[in-house]
């Protein structure tokens, strides 16, 4: 083939997105035969970041993904990428969209591998597609995403949930859900979390970690406000031995070993103006010095920060760098208060008497007390309303439900044991 005709023909890229080793390589290698240039992704976090830097002519994606609710990620391929022809893995598309030149080709492609790998089993284990699988042989090809269906109540369940371990359904928090999830994956994407105590700041870090594709790499924490402003130049970025009094060894700073992982630093509107000004120094060239240390060091390290205070407010007041600010800011997001979401508390009351029973007799709860739960104004957010359940459990003794009279309201202890 002369090459002009060979480089044209090269420039049509297809992302293909399955958890599927087996199926990703034989369909990677089948696609390249047939003069696709790919980029086989195992999720929807590694996808995005392909989605990120390139076009795709097509895209070829599961219909379960292990990070992302498949159906929510084909949307926001197609926002993102509004030309790229979307093909599901069961032969269907989105609308006419796809040329059907371009869906034979990938279709054949698809029926191949998929007989190829009969035993396809994805590496979340969520489901045995063996049946699904011999689909091609034996029934139309678009109908074996029911079988995939109806193999899956659990995992379907699942893949609704909002963020990983996260409890919530208000209108606020599926927004804020869907924008973890959209920041997530951009892996050098700073995330700034907002939001008072109890409110779930660490939890939403996690899942920022979780959902990226840094998630195999350690997750670290360090709160600011929890250690002496003397020591926390040397907890960040690590002392030599003898660097100062005390220093008997030398030791490794929470940034270095969050190295391609995530540092979740909690309390950051806490932090020392002169250690700020060390901080922007790593996030502008991502090298750190570790006290008493001349030779900097490369670190590949996302940040995601967290305060209860009025950060924007601080850095226009000069109370914190502004400098710092933007570079932690890159992406907000805000947690509301647990009485702004009153509808949540009953989920989140069940989510800990679920926690509890694991422990202790499992006991439920009546529409009296979860009615006075749904009253309360939750100064300490979900946190406080996890400690008043706990308390109410144990307060309940033999009794199998939570009552009113086992709610401590502030004041009631004392009033008890008179
Ligand atoms: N949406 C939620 N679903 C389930 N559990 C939650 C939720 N939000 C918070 N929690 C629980 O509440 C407790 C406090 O959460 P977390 O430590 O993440 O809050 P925080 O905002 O970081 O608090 P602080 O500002 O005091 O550090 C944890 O036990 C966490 O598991």
């Amino acid at each position: 083939m002369n090459s002009v005709v060979a480089a044209s023909v090269q420039q049509r890229s297809v992302v293909l997105v399955t958890p599927d080793t087996e199926l990703r390589h034989k369909l990677s290698s089948l696609l390249s035969d047939m003069r696709w240039q790919v980029f086989p992704a195992s999720g929807g976090a590694e996808a995005m970041m392909h989605l990120g830097s390139l076009e795709p002519e097509a895209m070829i994606v599961d219909h379960w993904l292990p990070d992302l609710d498949a159906s929510e990620f084909a949307e926001y391929a197609a926002t993102v990428c509004p030309a790229t022809d979307m093909l599901q893995m069961d032969g269907s598309c989105n609308g006419s969209k796809v040329r059907s030149a371009r869906r034979n080709e990938l279709l054949h492609a698809l029926r191949e591998a998929q007989e190829c790998c009969v035993e396809r089993t994805p590496a979340t284990g969520g489901f045995d597609g063996a049946a699904w699988l011999h689909a091609p042989v034996t029934v139309p090809f678009a109908a074996p995403m029911a079988v995939v269906k109806e193999a899956l109540p659990e995992v379907a369940e699942e893949v609704k949930m909002h963020l990983p371990e996260f409890v919530g359904d208000a209108l606020k928090m599926r927004e804020l859900a869907q924008q973890i999830r959209l920041v997530a994956p951009h892996a050098t994407a700073n995330v700034l979390v907002l939001g008072e105590t109890g409110t779930g700041k660490e939890l939403v870090a996690k899942a920022v970690h979780r959902l990226s594709p840094r998630a195999g790499k350690p997750f670290v924490v360090l709160n600011c406000a929890a250690i002496p402003e003397h020591l926390l130049e040397a907890e960040l970025f690590g002392h030599t031995r003898g660097a100062f009094t005390g220093a008997v060894s030398s030791r490794m700073g929470r940034i270095e070993a969050a190295h391609g992982g995530t540092l979740f630093l909690d309390e950051i509107g806490e932090m020392p103006l002169p250690l700020q000004a060390k901080m922007l120094r790593f996030l502008e060239n991502g090298e750190i010095q570790k006290v008493g240390e001349n030779e900097p060091i490369r670190v590949d390290v996302r940040i995601v920060a967290a305060t209860h205070q009025p950060l924007e407010e601080l850095a226009r007041d000069r109370r914190f760098r502004p400098d710092l600010y933007y570079r932690l800011a890159v992406f907000p997001v805000e947690i509301p208060a647990l009485r702004e979401r009153r509808e949540d508390i009953p989920m989140l009351v069940e989510h800990t008497l679920r926690k509890l029973g694991d422990s202790m007799p499992r006991k439920s709860i009546s529409s009296e007390a979860l009615s006075l739960l749904m009253e309360l104004d939750w100064a300490g957010n979900v946190r406080e309303l996890c400690h008043m359940v706990h308390r109410a459990v144990i307060l309940c003794g033999e009794e199998a439900g939570i009552r009113p009279e086992h709610i401590l309201l502030p004041g009631r202890f004392s009033a008890m044991q008179h």
